[in-house]
């Protein structure tokens, strides 16, 4: 008889977090006033990469809104990489997220003060699980030593575990949005 394993592992966990996430119903959070509080008295977070939710993740559109001083910048995917621009209009792309236009202003990896990211599920040391392509994990590791990481979930996406590896980027911060 084999005794099954309670701990789900790092795949397990990731098709669970992608179910939960699908099944959501959609719908549009308005300000998330504990992190608008944060980043309102870090005036020094200039330039903050953000993103354009997948159905499912925290929808950040109205804290963005109400943060308007903040120079917030979204990714691109290209190829193996992500590139971050400024963001005016947003146009669908790569698997159907929302996007930069192409001919969007380029800002640097460098310039950016915090990066604001999404992920399947983060635990409390800061781990992330990300949707397993290691794009932000690519992008942190080439980013200023002193940009923050700062994780964005839904409190059911906390987990005890993300099953880190070598190559993954810790969060400074998770901030997680009660639902
Ligand atoms: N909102 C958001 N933007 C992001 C990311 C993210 O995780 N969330 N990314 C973080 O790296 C990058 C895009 N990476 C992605 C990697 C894999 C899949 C993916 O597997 N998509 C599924 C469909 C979505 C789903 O899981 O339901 C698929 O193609 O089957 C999507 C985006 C850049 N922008
Ligand atoms: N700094 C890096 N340089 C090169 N390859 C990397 C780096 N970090 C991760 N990878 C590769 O990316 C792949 C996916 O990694 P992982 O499963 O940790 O992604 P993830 O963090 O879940 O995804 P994402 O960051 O896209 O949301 C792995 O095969 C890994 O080898």
């Amino acid at each position: 008889m084999t005794i099954p394993d309670p701990a789900p592992t790092k795949h397990e966990l990731r098709s669970r977090m992608r179910q939960l996430l699908r099944a959501r119903a959609p719908s549009a959070p308005g300000v998330f006033t504990e992190l608008r509080e944060w980043l309102s008295v870090r005036p020094e977070l200039q330039t903050i990469a953000v993103y354009s939710p997948l159905p499912g993740e925290v929808d950040l559109s109205a804290t963005i809104a109400a943060l308007p001083e903040v120079r917030w910048v979204y990714p691109r995917v290209a190829g193996e990489h992500l590139s971050f621009h400024m963001g005016g209009d947003l146009v669908p792309g790569s698997f159907g997220i929302l996007e930069p236009a192409e001919n969007a202003g380029e800002i640097p990896v460098l310039e950016i003060d915090a990066f604001l990211c999404p992920g399947l599920a983060f635990d409390k040391r800061g781990g992330r699980l990300g949707r397993g392509r290691g794009f932000y994990d690519r992008v942190l590791a080439n980013a200023r030593p002193d940009s923050l990481n700062i994780g964005v979930c839904h409190d059911f996406q906390m987990v005890d575990d993300t099953f880190s590896e070598p190559h993954d980027v810790f969060m400074d911060k998770v901030f997680e949005y009660r639902t």
